[in-house]
């Protein structure tokens, strides 16, 4: 059993307090409340429309966050301006498979935030994108264009290009959707992989029941087709005397 001590060195990165939202006169999320700390792997599920993905866009700042909180490193999203903490892998279906970039130019753009695909890019900027992708392994297929590839080989480079600025808390949604299975489950090693070996929080959309129970320990029940929450805990992975160790050496 952990202490309470044990259990406060890890900080809260996501917290989020009586959050409701509305399309026009639609309410699709109502009074929400959730934390999770720094390490936690957070499976959101929920069954079709009960507002995951709006979730996700308000937590990476896509969309208002009109009632309630939502509290990022402690701060409210109101004043956060740490993007680059945070990277996002957005649903496959929102990608255009006709857009002109190579594998390389969409994972620089995450240097961007979107706002100039095509500027200057430094040679430190091209390691960080070697660096990215090698994590993925797809080096490869840098030079490619992206809408020449395979569903499994494009969600590797939206991973990387989640991973190039070396993100404090990594977002997925719903990222092995229209994947085969065999895909699907070397993608979930490599992220199950990332969260033992990387100091990230994970959050991620899935309807995969077999994966929030295999690697979260819970089995997951449906409640009125509103958002719930499955944790995998740091405290799991590394306790906090290993966390004061890991962070006296660095
Ligand atoms: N831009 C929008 N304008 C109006 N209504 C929207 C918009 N985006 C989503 N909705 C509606 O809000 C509800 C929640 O949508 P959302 O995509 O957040 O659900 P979800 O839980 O992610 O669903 P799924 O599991 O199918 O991906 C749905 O009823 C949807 O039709």
């Amino acid at each position: 059993m952990l202490s309470l001590a044990q259990e406060d060195c890890h900080e809260h990165i996501i917290e989020l307090e009586n959050i409701s939202f509305s399309y026009r006169d639609q309410q699709v999320i109502s009074d929400l409340n959730f934390a999770a700390k720094e390490r936690d792997f957070v499976g959101v599920i929920g069954s079709n429309g009960a507002g995951k993905t709006t979730l996700l866009r308000m937590i990476v700042g896509l969309l208002p966050v009109e009632n309630g909180d939502i509290r990022l490193f402690g701060q409210s999203i109101r004043k956060f301006k740490d993007w680059e903490r945070i990277g996002y892998v957005p649903q496959k279906n929102t990608f255009n498979p006709l857009f002109p970039a190579t594998v390389r130019e969409v994972v620089l753009s995450g240097l961007y935030n979107n706002k100039n695909l095509f500027r200057r890019v430094s040679k430190s900027q091209q390691r960080q994108c070697d660096d990215a992708l090698e994590v993925m392994r797809i080096q490869e297929i840098a030079n490619k264009r992206i809408g020449e590839l395979s569903g499994g080989q494009q969600q590797r480079a939206f991973l990387a290009r989640a991973l190039i600025n070396h993100p404090d808390l990594l977002i997925l949604d719903e990222p092995t959707v229209g994947i085969d299975a065999e895909t699907q489950a070397g993608f979930f090693e490599l992220i199950t992989h990332m969260h033992a070996h990387h100091h990230m929080t994970f959050l991620m959309v899935s309807h995969d029941m077999d994966m929030i129970e295999g690697y979260l320990g819970k089995t997951p029940k449906q409640k009125n087709g509103k958002i719930q929450f499955y944790v995998r805990h740091s405290h799991e992975i590394q306790n906090c005397e290993e966390q004061n160790l890991q962070h006296s050496l660095t």
